[in-house]
């Protein structure tokens, strides 16, 4: 059953130009400079009960405002969307009982009181009773190991703590769609991967759908099957990260060790020198010539060891986000 459909959402944010200094800012009192930024531009996608999507785009791509629309925060400019079969901006009360939204760069949770007071504010809120406050509580704190801190100040825990209680916040009423949006940003590695395992158990327990923004492709590599990249408000790829690199080309990376070094145009005979450090030589060539390129290698160079390996997908997902960028540019000339 599909939880999420959006059909060429978009919005556009207004603005002004303002010039440096007081001159200009009296000016700018009678005559100013409006500008029109396209945030999302005509997006389309499905998204089906119980799935976990990744949605990455580089600073500025989008994610946050479509996250917004697709929770009622901001109306769009353009197209329509459902989530659960609601329109979101209409902000219906009971679409507001079935969903959250945790970003990680702000907080729900009183600052100056313990989070249990926060979290029992959100129960009234959302008229849980009091037995699915106490259950759900109770296995949540215990899932994410903070039971001995519900009752200290907010402003005294740790940023993984306070981000687990956080999300013991958005999740106190059970929503069955859940919006993230940068959840791990400024936690340490085990934190992150306890967030993660966190959200993989939660969502296969409870099936619950979750649309995920995240900066670092381990989290989006180890919950989501699918990911939708949006570069400039566009949606650019919607696949398995894995295919990611299939849609670019089709390249390799050879990783050789020489015994002795070996100079550039040499080197360059095989493909694009991607890094030279002392004996250790990165080359990325193309995929159709492997045969012939791993025997000239091996008879012309002094390798002592070699491998063949994928694209990384970081670096598959810079390349796509590049690209966008270039038409992007392309586009705007053409206009
Ligand atoms: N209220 C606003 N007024 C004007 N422009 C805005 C406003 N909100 C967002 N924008 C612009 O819209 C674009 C998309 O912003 P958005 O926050 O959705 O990006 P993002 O993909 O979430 O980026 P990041 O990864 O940096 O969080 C940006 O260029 C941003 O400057």
């Amino acid at each position: 059953m599909m939880i999420i459909e959006v059909n060429g959402l978009s919005k556009s944010f207004s603005y002004y130009n303002k010039e440096l200094g007081l001159k200009s800012s009296f000016s700018n009192l009678f005559r100013r400079e409006k500008l029109i930024k396209d945030a999302v531009s005509n997006i389309s996608f499905g998204i089906e009960e119980g799935e976990v999507v990744g949605f990455l785009g580089p600073n500025g791509a989008g994610k946050t405002t479509t996250l917004k629309m697709l929770s009622g925060i901001l109306y769009p400019g353009g197209g329509s969307a459902t989530v659960l079969g609601y329109t979101p901006w209409e902000r219906k009360n009971d679409f507001k009982r079935q969903f959250s939204i945790v970003m990680g760069q702000k907080n729900q949770l009183w600052w100056d009181l313990p989070a249990n007071e926060s979290l029992y504010l959100n129960k009234c809120i959302y008229e849980v009773d009091d037995k699915q406050y106490n259950d759900t509580l109770g296995e949540l704190s215990e899932l994410l190991d903070v039971q001995h801190l519900l009752k200290v100040q907010v402003r005294r825990l740790s940023l993984g703590e306070r981000m687990k209680m956080e999300l013991i916040a958005a999740l106190i009423h059970k929503p069955k769609v859940l919006f993230l949006d940068e959840p791990t940003i400024g936690l340490d590695i085990l934190s992150q991967r306890k967030i993660r395992e966190f959200f993989k158990y939660y969502n296969q327990d409870r099936k619950t759908t979750i649309l995920l923004t995240s900066h670092y492709m381990n989290d989006i590599e180890d919950l989501c099957k699918r990911t939708i990249i949006i570069n400039h408000g566009k949606v650019i790829f919607d696949g398995s990260l894995n295919e990611v690199n299939n849609i670019l080309g089709h390249k390799k990376i050879m990783k050789l060790v020489l015994s002795h070094p070996v100079d550039a145009q040499t080197l360059q005979q095989v493909g694009n020198v991607k890094e030279v450090k002392d004996l250790l030589v990165t080359i990325e060539f193309e995929k159709h010539d492997i045969k012939r390129l791993s025997r000239w290698v091996l008879d012309h160079l002094p390798v002592v060891d070699f491998t063949i390996e994928d694209i990384p997908i970081e670096e598959g997902i810079a390349m796509l986000y590049q690209r966008g960028g270039e038409q992007h540019a392309h586009a705007e000339q053409i206009s």
